[in-house]
């Protein structure tokens, strides 16, 4: 039977400065390195074997899945890099720190910004190193494609079309696989995969560097367990659909 990890990547330089990230290519911290490691112990003691995997194009991403691999002795496996997997897009808001963004919009703002389904935040300059039209990983990317800032929406939007096309088919056939992404994109693929409602999503969070290990039916979609592997730092999960 298929089965999925997904994992946040472990804690960055911004998490821990509590800065809006998306797109920017922040590092892991210490901890952040540790929370990697644990992620491939945790994946090995539950027994996971991936076949392949797929990352984003952002560093903290992609070491978090190295670390892991390297714990599960499985660097060898097929791994795919693709920006559709990225943060969301921040905008504007990207880099700044949250408490002083909150002091100065309202509590409630931030809120809709951080966590409402379809209200990006505001956008980033054209001109603006943030903005993806001025990084040349991105250069292959169709201009209209890359994005200023970006709701959840338009993250799923951007995640669904990848899902569909790259990972999904490999699951049908029975693979093993681990995502590692980041808390909003990985919120994308939980609202597709639990069919999870627009308000209701506002209340899921993914912690870092903790596997939430899916058990899938053989159709790849219909999920027969979910569960995160560090139960001290789980969040709620949603019912299953
Ligand atoms: O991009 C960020 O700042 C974080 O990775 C996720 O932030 P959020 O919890 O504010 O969406």
């Amino acid at each position: 039977m298929p089965q999925l990890a997904l994992i946040r990547h472990g804690q960055s330089e911004w998490n821990l400065q509590n800065r809006f990230t998306g797109w920017v290519d922040v590092d892991l911290t210490d901890e952040g390195v540790a929370q990697a490691r644990r992620s491939g112990e945790l994946l090995a003691k539950a027994g996971f074997k991936p076949q392949r995997a797929y990352v984003s194009v952002l560093k903290r991403a992609i070491r978090t899945l190295n670390f892991t691999l390297e714990g599960l002795d499985r660097l060898w496996i097929p791994v795919e890099k693709s920006w559709r997997l990225n943060e969301r897009h921040y905008g504007a808001l990207a880099g700044l720190d949250k408490d002083e963004t909150r002091a100065k919009h309202g509590a409630d703002q931030v809120k809709i910004w951080r966590r409402s389904f379809d209200t990006p935040p505001p956008p980033v300059a054209e001109d603006h190193e943030f903005h993806p039209a001025n990084d040349d990983r991105y250069a292959d990317v169709p201009r209209e494609l890359l994005p200023a800032a970006e709701s959840l929406k338009l993250t799923l939007d951007r995640v669904e079309p990848y899902w569909t096309s790259e990972i999904l088919p490999h699951l049908k056939k029975g693979e093993t696989i681990a995502v590692a992404a980041h808390g909003n994109s990985l919120r994308a693929l939980v609202k597709l995969l639990f069919r999870v409602g627009d308000a209701e999503i506002m209340e899921v969070e993914i912690p870092t560097g903790n596997p939430l290990l899916i058990d899938l039916a053989e159709d790849g979609t219909t999920i027969l367990g979910a569960r995160y592997l560090d139960e001290s730092r789980a969040q709620p999960l949603p019912p299953l659909p």
